[in-house]
């Protein structure tokens, strides 16, 4: 049971991106004999994506605590997983108390955060901030208290605007270090190799891409100059794939029809996501993925790239790949929208801070984040 490997994981291959060899986040339901222990916890863990991702990491050998948290009962979904044969222990803690959320994050390793509202028909994911940032200042606050060096990967909506929200109060509570802060656009990566392996007629665990940019609509930028093996198709492909891949979002709300927005899809991604970012903090060479981090590769604070992945959070950002001009263009129009996410984000987050006690008040995190919570209600 230990050493069932997910089949599509199995493959590795090679790539060279700036030099290093990409070293395929495989075998992550291997057998953990000799290896760390970790405490991860989920924050919105009774969700849609929630109960999946921890199914998932139920069955990760690099953790030996996972932590459910939600607002509301987890009761339920920690004693099912529970009576899976895995050495995993499942812990819980659910209800509105912040109290709760403090005591679920105590001393974790990895806080992953599928709490909050999808999208409906219709909405763009920015529509979301305003009843998904408290989540980001909330946990943020929290985590200042429980588990200051965490790895924190936000799943949740808007994920352009609530990384930088984090950032802000992370920082007024003393504790930011953006090499610990991490937007989850994975799903980006996995439908990417998902749709080109359909098109290529190949396994889609023999493709790398690179997607840059943000998680929503045209910042996706799927770098198919670099894609792994060469995309074979011609221009009119490339842009009808990057356009499905942009769009995969609305594709999986409109056929869901009504019932929220992608899920499954999403919990294999975030469970990969943490496995990876496990493997950096075991400290396993060349762990490298996509992400939307703290960044000057281009001139926004934040912008998704692949990074690799080492025991301290991101060991090196690796950086822009070259661009070929189509994508030049396209990373130059998207510049604007991302930018404007990123400022009203940083701008929200300083409001409310200003207008709470989040940054004075050491270790009353209880406050903080019922003020914060009050301010933007
Ligand atoms: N990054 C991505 O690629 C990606 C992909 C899919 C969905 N998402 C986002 O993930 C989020 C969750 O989606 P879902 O489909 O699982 O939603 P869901 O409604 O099924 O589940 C959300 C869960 O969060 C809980 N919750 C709400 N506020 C909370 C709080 N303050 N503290 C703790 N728990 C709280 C709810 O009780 C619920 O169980 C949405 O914002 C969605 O847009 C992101
Ligand atoms: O589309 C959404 O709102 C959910 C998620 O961001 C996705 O890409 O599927």
């Amino acid at each position: 049971m230990l050493n069932c490997v997910y089949a599509g994981m199995r493959v590795a291959t090679k790539a060279q991106m700036s030099g290093i060899a990409v070293q395929r986040n495989c075998n992550w339901y291997r057998n953990g004999r000799g290896e760390r222990n970790y405490k991860v916890t989920v924050v919105g863990a009774g969700g849609g994506i929630g109960q999946p991702l921890s199914l998932l990491l139920k069955q990760n050998a690099l953790i030996d605590d996972l932590t459910l948290h939600d607002l509301s009962p987890t009761k339920g979904v920690a004693t099912d997983l529970s009576h899976i044969c895995t050495r995993t222990h499942v812990n819980f803690f659910e209800g509105v108390k912040q109290e709760g959320l403090i005591d679920s994050l105590k001393d974790a390793n990895v806080v992953v955060v599928a709490a909050g509202q999808p999208r409906k028909m219709g909405m763009t994911r920015d529509d979301l901030v305003t009843a998904n940032a408290t989540i980001a200042m909330a946990v943020s606050c929290a985590m200042s208290i429980s588990c200051p060096e965490a790895m924190l990967a936000f799943v949740t909506n808007p994920i352009n605007m609530l990384v930088p929200i984090a950032a802000e109060f992370l920082k007024a509570r003393g504790v930011y270090d953006p090499k610990r802060l991490f937007g989850v656009t994975t799903l980006d990566v996995v439908r990417a190799k998902t749709f080109i392996a359909e098109f290529m007629s190949i396994n889609p665990s023999l493709v790398d891409i690179p997607v840059i940019g943000g998680h929503s609509g045209n910042t996706i930028l799927p770098v198919f100059s670099h894609c792994s093996p060469k995309f074979t198709g011609v221009e009119d492909d490339v842009n009808r794939l990057t356009k499905r891949i942009q769009d995969a979002g609305n594709e999986v709300i409109a056929a869901k029809a009504g019932a929220g927005s992608a899920t499954l899809s999403m919990a294999f991604a975030s469970a990969y996501f943490v496995n990876a970012l496990l493997r950096g903090l075991n400290n396993e060479p060349n762990v490298i993925e996509s992400a939307y981090v703290s960044s000057d590769v281009t001139d926004l604070p934040f912008f998704a790239t692949p990074v690799l992945l080492g025991p301290y959070g991101i060991k090196e950002n690796m950086g822009l790949p070259e661009l070929n001009t189509a994508e030049q263009a396209a990373l130059e129009n998207m510049l604007p929208e991302l930018g404007q996410s990123i400022q009203a984000a940083i701008r929200l987050a300083q409001f409310v801070l200003k207008e709470s006690n989040v940054g004075r008040a050491q270790g009353e995190a209880t406050a903080s984040a019922s003020s914060a919570s009050a301010q933007l209600a």
